[in-house]
């Protein structure tokens, strides 16, 4: 059983709108030395940011989510998550961005590696919020996010057919 039962479409034009709302308010934070992104999810996010808040100094950090299940597989684990690339230092005057929190597993992983940073991202569900210093959009807990990198175009039944399935 899943405990998402809404759907949240989010195009690229309205990404791209939220992802210039957020790097106005970062603005109003700053200065900042650069921009972290967690992958992969923070990619796209972090492009918008740094071409808004002109900043040239962008870094990643790797992760994956673990499955305690995987063989063999317990260097650089932490928590959740297993690391393929971290950051050196302690996050001081950089921003920290991800596309959104969720259950705040990730985020709060991360913030251990990095806890002076600051952490941004564009959508926060409730159990995650507490974690973020600075988003845009709340969805609710029981809502997924489609996010327009993960989405194609394709025929959309009617939903009077919808009801008739
Ligand atoms: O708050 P949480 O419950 O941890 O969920 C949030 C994380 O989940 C998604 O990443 P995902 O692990 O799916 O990987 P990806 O970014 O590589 O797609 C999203 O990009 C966040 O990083
Ligand atoms: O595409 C996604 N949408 C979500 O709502 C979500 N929550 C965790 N990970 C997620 N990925
Ligand atoms: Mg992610």
């Amino acid at each position: 059983m899943t405990p998402y039962s809404k759907d949240f479409p989010v195009s690229w034009h309205e990404l791209h709108r939220d992802a210039r709302a957020l790097s106005w308010r970062l603005l109003e934070q700053g200065p900042w030395k650069g921009i972290i992104a967690i992958t992969r999810g923070g990619l796209v996010p972090a492009a918008i940011l740094c071409r808004e808040m002109d900043i040239r100094l962008i870094d990643t950090i790797c992760v994956v989510s673990y499955d305690s299940s995987e063989e063999g597989g317990a260097a650089n684990v932490q928590g959740d998550l297993r690391i393929l690339k971290g950051v050196e230092g302690d996050g001081e005057g950089y921003i920290l961005i991800d596309d959104l929190v969720d259950t705040g597993k990730t985020a709060r992983e991360i913030r251990k590696m990095l806890p002076k940073a600051h952490f941004a991202t564009i959508y926060a569900k409730p159990a995650g919020k507490p974690l973020v210093d600075t988003f845009i959009t709340e969805v609710s807990q029981d809502t997924w996010i489609r996010f327009p990198w993960d989405m194609e175009y394709t025929f959309s039944t009617p939903l009077a057919d919808r009801q008739k399935g």
